[in-house]
């Protein structure tokens, strides 16, 4: 760290010595002084006077000096990196035209004028007309944070965690560590693909599937780009962005998901990926929920609207199944909708619902009003869940 310092230090004196000399490294005495005073109030200027120090050194060629001040020996933070990038760009246009509140003075004894100091052509340099070569620089400096995000960590619910479960006796599926007898549940697929996706449903306690929606008419109508784009089970969001210089450039950030499924998938796909593998843990007493989140118009009714009928489907097939039938399984069906904080019964005219504690604290009552056992319905009963 006290390396760093005494280097970068030693860039913003060695600046001051080459322009009060005229091409010497080595000068010094009330000019070197001057230039420091110079130097502070530039940096001042853009709040980084502790980026000058009047520690002096020799050996470093000043034409180098904005991109060692950008490479780490002066600025530290993004935003002191884009502050002294700023203040340098104004020095690009002579400090005629910058739009940026830089003034350095050229007052007071020993002062330097525009051509001398940060304006001479000597300070200039390899950077020609400009003193910061915009395209050398590692664009990256100029970004306030990485917005890289690092994949997530691998779900179990991918073939290579299964694999490791398979060999894992504890994490049997639940009907299987009790010795109960395999049920036709995953319709018709073959045993051993049958035992996999038995297991796999039993892995995982939650399952994070992405739907993407295509673009909308408006959308199209307005020739807006697509910035998602799917590969397996990761999705990627092009990000369009502006570099400080009004580059264009498209920033990615990558995320993986259980399940990724792309604009041409169907809803019946949806059912396949989604709430398909939960039916049959239902029959093994636990209870399973699905959801959907996203922002509004993302499509989130348009996936979740068929989902229900095909599993209450699925429900009733598995009901009547030879060991299920003698269970008397019953199959109930309530329709709420929570809508700002309160709750309202959609199979009887949205009538308000009361929401009440379990005595026990094991989870909510409510009262329903309309409780529908599917093939027959019947009326004002209590639904319990957790
Ligand atoms: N996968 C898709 N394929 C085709 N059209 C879709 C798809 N997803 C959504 N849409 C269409 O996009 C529009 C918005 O979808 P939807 O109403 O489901 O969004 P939402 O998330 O429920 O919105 P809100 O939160 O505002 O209720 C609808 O016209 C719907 O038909």
């Amino acid at each position: 760290m006290g390396g760093q310092m005494q280097q970068r230090n030693a860039s913003a004196t060695s600046l001051y010595d080459q322009s009060a000399d005229g091409g010497s490294h080595h000068n010094a005495g009330s000019a070197n002084d001057a230039g420091d005073a110079v130097m502070a109030r530039w940096l001042q200027s853009a709040g980084l006077q502790h980026l000058a120090s009047p520690v002096a050194s020799n050996g470093i060629d000043q034409r180098l000096l904005p991109n060692l001040l950008m490479q780490g020996y002066g600025a530290q933070s993004a935003e002191e990196k884009q502050r002294l990038f700023k203040l340098m760009r104004n020095l690009n246009f002579n400090g005629e035209s910058g739009s940026e509140p830089f003034s350095p003075t050229t007052q007071g004894s020993g002062g330097i004028g525009a051509s001398d100091g940060f304006y001479s052509p000597d300070f200039r340099g390899d950077f020609g007309a400009g003193l910061l070569d915009l395209h050398a620089m590692d664009d990256t400096e100029l970004l306030t944070e990485n917005v890289d995000s690092e994949p997530f960590e691998q779900s179990p619910f991918m073939p290579a965690v299964t694999k490791a479960v398979e060999n894992d006796q504890d994490t049997l599926p639940y009907r299987q560590q009790r010795g109960q007898t395999d049920v036709d549940a995953s319709f018709g697929l073959p045993t051993l693909e049958k035992e996999i996706s038995s297991r796999e449903n039993n892995v995982a306690k939650i399952k994070v599937v992405v739907r993407k929606r295509p673009l909308n008419k408006k959308e199209l109508s307005r020739k807006e780009d697509d910035v998602v784009s799917v590969c397996d089970n990761s999705l990627t969001v092009h990000e369009p962005k502006l570099k400080v210089d009004l580059t264009a450039y498209v920033e990615r950030h990558e995320f993986c998901f259980d399940a990724v499924l792309d604009q041409q998938v169907t809803n019946d796909e949806v059912y396949r990926e989604t709430v398909q593998p939960i039916i049959p843990i239902i029959f093994q007493r636990t209870k399973a929920t699905c959801f959907a989140y996203g922002q509004t118009g993302s499509g989130k009714t348009y996936t979740m609207q068929p989902l229900p009928l095909r599993a209450a489907e699925d429900l009733v097939r598995l009901l009547h199944q030879p060991t299920y039938r003698n269970q008397k399984f019953k199959l109930w069906l309530s329709y709420f909708e929570i809508y700002g904080g309160k709750l309202y019964d959609l199979l009887s005219d949205r009538k308000k619902l009361c929401m009440r504690e379990d005595g026990r604290q094991q989870g909510i009552l409510l009262e329903v009003l309309v409780l529908l056992e599917l093939m027959r319905s019947l009326q004002g009963h209590m639904l319990y869940y957790n």
